[in-house]
């Protein structure tokens, strides 16, 4: 019943303003992708494109081999998951599950039936006489995904699902959901915001800045070899560094603006050019002799399992995780790999 949903040149105008500039992607038959991007830069706007929910302005959409222009959401065969669950208060859990299928005309006894398995399958078989006021979040974002299951749609859609929960729940419902489309081999398209989120539990994430693709990858190679300065910036938590800087005369070094120090690399540039250096801050090491360059203490923030320095002006933070006798306004030496260090081009962005 899955389905391989087929994207080519896809446009949308509101009206003068343009939401989606030509998107093209293929998101294969069982694989769970996930698409971010920051606010407004026209993942919903995708998502309900998909659903039939907005019509697009020009370009194809295909689900299972089959062009959806025009096909009103119905038709489409397709069921989205919300963040506001949209469960129907005065109904049961039960009712709230078979409503959609005896709206299409399936017998009372077939939806019952249905109903069971399916919350067999989601984890509600205790809980289907309850009304939706007498269930947690993680309960009622269920009843939603076993509403969204039982009519056995060609793909799902879930549109910021989780943003209600609480961060315990979240990272539970986030495996919860992941095992239910491996469980049931189904074709997801996951919008969120949190980069933590779709590097988890997505196969494929797409990145998108308005309206266009930046980068689509497998999570790890999105992390490792960002296309770009925006990319490198999006991915990753806290966010990778970025510092002005420019080749050295040997041409196997950047020498850092403001006479921070030097950087190694592991290939050689023009002499001269400068170049935006990237590091994440989980790649720095403190070097004592070794340093190569140096970072003045802002402040020191420790979560127990890891302490976070950050510099004066916000702009630059490492993470370690052992603690440290640190403190604001100690200069600290550091060393990178050269084989972790990013480099772009000032004006494009673009990687080196
Ligand atoms: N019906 C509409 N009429 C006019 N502009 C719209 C309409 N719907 C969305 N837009 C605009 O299109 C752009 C993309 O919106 P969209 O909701 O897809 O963004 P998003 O990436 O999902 O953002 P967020 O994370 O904030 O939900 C935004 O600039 C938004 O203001």
């Amino acid at each position: 019943m899955t389905a391989q949903i087929e994207m080519r040149d896809i446009q949308k105008h509101y009206g003068s303003f343009h939401a989606l500039k030509g998107i093209s992607l293929t998101i294969d038959k069982g694989s769970f992708v996930a698409l971010v991007g920051p606010s407004g830069c026209g993942k919903s706007t995708l998502l309900r494109s998909i659903a039939g929910l907005e019509t697009i302005t020009s370009g194809t959409l295909q689900i299972a081999g089959k062009a959806m222009n025009g096909v009103p959401p119905r038709h489409r065969d397709i069921a989205m998951v919300f963040q506001s669950y949209a469960l129907y208060p005065h109904m049961t859990v039960e009712e709230n599950l078979t409503y959609s299928l005896r709206l299409h005309g399936v017998g009372k006894a077939d939806a019952r039936q249905k109903a069971a398995e399916v919350a067999a399958t989601t984890g509600l078989t205790s809980l289907l006489g309850r009304y939706p006021r007498q269930l947690s979040g993680g309960q009622r974002q269920r009843v939603a995904m076993g509403r969204a299951i039982i009519r056995n749609p060609k793909a799902f859609l879930f549109d910021e699902p989780l943003s209600n929960l609480d961060a315990s729940l979240r990272v539970q419902m986030r495996k919860e959901i992941r095992a239910l489309h491996d469980r049931l081999g189904a074709t997801s398209v996951y919008v969120t915001h949190d980069q933590i989120e779709a590097m988890t539990m997505a196969d494929w994430v797409v990145v998108m800045r308005d309206g266009l693709i930046e980068q689509q990858g497998r999570p790890l190679d999105l992390y490792d070899k960002p296309v770009n300065r925006f990319v490198a910036g999006f991915i990753g938590s806290p966010a990778m560094n970025f510092m002005p800087g420019h080749i050295a005369e040997t041409g196997n070094a950047v020498v850092l603006a403001d006479g921070a120090g030097t950087l190694p690399l592991d290939r050689s540039l023009a002499p001269g050019r400068a170049v935006i250096v990237g590091v994440r801050p989980e790649h720095l090491d403190v070097a004592g002799d070794a340093a190569t360059f140096h970072l003045e203490i802002g402040t020191v923030e420790s979560t127990g399992s890891a302490t976070y320095l950050t510099s004066p002006d916000g702009n630059f933070q490492l993470v370690q995780s052992e603690r440290t006798s640190l403190a604001s306004g100690d200069r600290l030496g550091l060393r990178i790999d050269a084989a972790k260090i990013h480099l772009f081009d000032p004006q494009s962005g673009i990687a080196l």
